[in-house]
């Protein structure tokens, strides 16, 4: 009525009858318009509806979707891992959720894993949402566009070569040994906190050769405010999680371009992966790949310690844990390690000859990364509708591929809650096996991390035995990557040297 009532008062201003008419139509044309722009969305969305299947799954309250209950397990002692496990369990192992105002499907299947990991057709891409892109940085290759990430990665994956990785075992052993010799003066010893600080100081030497002991505590901390942000509301207050994130991240941004600085001016020259960004940067174009920006080395950097230490930590910790609770895979560990510390015993550090030398090491740690999933899920976006396990995906929607079910998942691992490292006797089934991604996307890090993982274990058992003390699973509140809330604290005794030659 209100409508047809200004319709006529705006007509009866028009002079004449010529200008009423065409008035008339207008109005007619776009309410036509508009009327079919609405049918045809009914008829889309009911044809989406009816036809295919969309994934099961609640889209919550309006605008807020089910963040609250995401939120909720995040700062629970379940983990935020615990809000896709019971929806899981609710809808089967295709489902729908809205966080953060975006739809996400959760997917656990090996099918899938491969469809869009592998992005063959080009339908999926991996991109975080706003707040995590301001935290890591528009130029980190964890939010770069598909062209720009390829450009990156090029000149990243350099940095991680057979050499430069022999040279950091060197340098890890070296840390460790130094490490543990001070743990049997310990009460106890809080395995996370650890190797939190071990992996940090090895990463800041490997990257930039950053040894002060407290500019390397300063980075840790701020690395540490800048993931915990990472999964916090995006709230600009001061006081709040992500602001606190941010202002760690401009600290670490100071700190890289002073490093710069001082590399420019020829004030210090190291050689780490800093140099070497740098060299590549001031060389005109050396190959088909550019080098990188200031900008997206300072970026990079940071996003590497982000994906490293935190990752590599939590899984050693873990590793230690299921040892504890299997004490015959313990056994059978450390008949192998002794081996090898015979072997080693006259040289000065481990090698990468060495550690390939222990198959049923790498076994523990490939277990310990299937029961542990550190990286519990792996996020892509659809850039086209498509069909995903037999439901609609549709364009602009997050599909997460959800490794920890793949991980825990019966029809492919036997008593996948049993810690049974035999079960990597042979290879696994294709795309069954995600701790570190499958794909273009795969970790760049992974051999460093399994080498740090190895050497740490090499080191632990042929150096101490150790009970846990509170044997307590929960999670850590807030944490990016599932982290043991305890730490997994442990009491150590010295073993005796002819016990270990024994
Ligand atoms: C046990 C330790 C680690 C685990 C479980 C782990 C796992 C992962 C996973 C699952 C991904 C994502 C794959 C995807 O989304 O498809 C990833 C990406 C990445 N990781 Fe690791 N990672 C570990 C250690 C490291 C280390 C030590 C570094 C660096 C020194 C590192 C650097 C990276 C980088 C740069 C990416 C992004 C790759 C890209 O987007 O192209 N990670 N990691």
């Amino acid at each position: 009525m209100e409508l047809d009532e200004i319709k006529r008062s705006m007509l009866n201003l028009l002079p004449n009858a010529t200008l009423q008419l065409c008035c008339y139509t207008v109005v007619l044309i776009v309410s036509l318009m508009w009327l079919m722009r609405g049918i045809a969305r009914v008829l889309r969305d009911s044809h989406w509806e009816s036809t295919a299947k969309i994934p099961p799954g609640s889209r919550g309250l309006p605008l807020i979707g089910e963040t609250l209950h995401f939120m909720a397990a995040t700062s629970s002692s379940k983990g935020f891992y615990d809000f896709v496990h019971i929806r899981q369990l609710r809808y089967g192992n295709c489902f729908r959720t809205s966080i953060f105002g975006q739809t996400h499907v959760f997917v656990s299947s090996t099918e899938s894993a491969k469809v869009v990991l592998n992005n063959e057709v080009g339908k999926f891409t991996k991109r975080y949402i706003k707040s995590i892109a301001e935290l890591v940085g528009n130029e980190s290759l964890l939010c770069a566009s598909h062209q720009h990430h390829k450009l990156i990665r090029g000149r990243l994956i350099n940095l991680f070569s057979t050499a430069s990785i022999s040279s950091f075992i060197k340098q890890f052993d070296q840390l460790i040994v130094t490490t543990l010799s001070g743990w049997e003066h310990k009460p106890t010893v809080v395995v996370l906190h650890e190797a939190l600080e071990l992996i940090c100081k090895a990463m800041c030497k490997m990257l930039m050769s950053l040894e002060s002991g407290d500019e390397v505590e300063m980075l840790q901390k701020d690395v540490a405010h800048v993931c915990e942000a990472m999964i916090a509301f995006p709230l600009r207050l001061p006081c709040t999680r992500f602001y606190k994130g941010l202002e760690a991240r401009k600290r670490v941004m100071k700190m890289l371009e002073k490093k710069i600085e001082e590399r420019r001016r020829g004030e210090a020259y190291h050689e780490d992966f800093l140099q070497h960004l740098l060299k590549d940067n001031g060389s005109a174009c050396c190959d088909e790949v550019p080098p990188l920006t200031d900008a997206e080395i300072q970026d990079n950097i940071l996003t590497m310690i982000i994906a490293g230490q935190d990752t590599t930590a939590s899984a050693i910790t873990w590793m230690v844990k299921y040892l504890d609770e299997n004490q015959q895979v313990l056994h059978t560990l450390r008949a192998e390690q002794g081996r090898i510390a015979e072997k080693t015993s006259h040289t000065s550090s481990l090698t990468l000859d060495d550690l390939n030398e222990m198959p049923y090491a790498s076994k523990v740690v490939k277990e310990s990364l299937r029961m542990a999933s550190i990286v519990a899920w792996l996020p892509r976006v659809a850039l086209q509708d498509c069909e995903v396990q037999g439901f609609k995906i549709k364009k602009g929607w997050n599909i997460n591929i959800d490794a920890r079910s793949i991980h825990l998942d019966p029809t492919l691992y036997n008593n996948p809650t049993m810690f049974i490292p035999s079960r990597f006797d042979g290879e696994p089934k294709p795309n069954s096996f995600l701790a570190f991604g499958t794909g273009g996307r795969t970790c760049l890090g992974m051999n460093m991390a399994k080498a740090m993982m190895l050497v740490f274990l090499h080191r632990l058992i042929t150096t101490y035995n150790w009970t846990v003390v509170n044997p307590d699973s929960s999670i850590e509140k807030w944490a990016l990557f599932s982290r043991l809330k305890s730490g997994c604290p442990i009491h150590v005794s010295p073993i005796a040297k002819d016990a270990a030659d024994a």
